[in-house]
């Protein structure tokens, strides 16, 4: 189903129904992945509403996305974080699994933090390693599947929106001296393709993948990260690397979403500390927060 007008306006709906119900304004956005929700029990202060009450949101139908939206303070940052996300394999259309997104920048969001679970493809990384997303490959979007396609409602943006700026410079610098000062030494910086999902990849699509650039595997956050830069939210994109992609076909081990979530809960608090040092060190100005209020006036 490709966008209408009227789905359009349930944009202004929902954000008028959120910012009616919270006291805060917030600039950042997160999203958390699978195994990652517990990123949001560090927000504070907050305003918690589950997806299945907000009007026009989808609901999440995936094991470790637990389906509430918060908004409140991380580290002194007012923001708005996602505990769940929507995948197109859960059936929703790009467009609606990107809804919050446009909520999000009609709310004033000015950054967005996407993380996810992944497979590696690069021999160089571990299970554990934190991957800073340097750019991403998105398999469904060249193949025609983009949240950007239908009416484009120039409220948000230009219809041709440039991606060689997908994840901001100052972003990735940021989280490797942030990563640095904490110590961590399962930092990769590298490339995340997107496919569509759920089946985990064959061995000859990982070969693919990996002679096309690709560092890592995943299902999601480029949908987020596309539409994000077509409102100008600037984004930042951390993959934790849950398993390895198998590239050889005399093995009988396969990936597994228990595998993923149970990783998510191992490197929990690692990434949860590398997040809200971040927020924390953000110079919000420089991201064009003249009025860093957490609370409307
Ligand atoms: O929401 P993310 O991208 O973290 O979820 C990944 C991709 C699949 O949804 C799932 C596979 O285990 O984890
Ligand atoms: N596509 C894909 N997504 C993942 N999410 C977590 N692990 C994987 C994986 O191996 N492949």
């Amino acid at each position: 189903m490709l966008p209408s007008r009227s789905m359009l306006n349930d944009i202004d709906t929902t954000t008028q129904w959120l910012l009616d119900r919270t006291r805060h304004r917030p600039k950042i956005a997160i999203i958390c992945g699978s195994g990652l929700g517990q990123l949001a029990e560090m927000v504070e202060e907050a305003d918690v509403f589950n997806y299945k009450d907000i009007p026009n949101f989808p609901v999440t139908t995936v094991v470790g996305h637990k389906g509430r939206l918060l908004i409140g303070i991380l580290n002194g940052k007012c923001c708005v974080c996602m505990q769940g996300r929507f995948h197109s394999y859960e059936g929703h259309h790009m467009y609606k699994l990107t809804f919050p997104v446009r909520v999000f920048a009609k709310m004033g969001i000015k950054l967005m933090f996407a993380t996810n679970a992944c497979g590696s493809l690069n021999p160089s990384y571990n299970v554990g390693d934190l991957m800073i997303m340097r750019d991403h490959i998105n398999l469904p979007g060249l193949t025609g599947l983009s949240p950007l396609v239908g009416l484009n409602d120039e409220r948000f943006g230009a219809r041709f929106v440039a991606l060689s700026t997908a994840y901001e410079r100052k972003l990735k610098t940021l989280a490797k001296e942030v990563a640095k000062n904490l110590g961590y030494n399962f930092i990769q910086e590298g490339v995340y393709m997107m496919q569509f999902g759920p089946c985990f990849e064959t061995v000859a699509e990982c070969k693919m993948a990996r002679t096309m650039g690709a560092d890592v595997m995943g299902m999601s956050t480029v949908p987020e990260v596309t539409v994000a830069r077509q409102c100008g939210i600037r984004c930042f994109g951390l993959s934790l690397v849950t398993n390895k992609c198998i590239i050889d076909e005399n093995t009988d081990v396969v990936a597994n979403h228990e595998e993923v979530l149970e990783i998510g809960r191992m490197r929990s608090k690692d990434t949860q500390n590398l997040v809200y040092a971040m927020t924390g060190a953000l110079d919000l100005e420089e991201y064009g927060v003249t009025n860093n209020n957490h609370e409307k006036v």
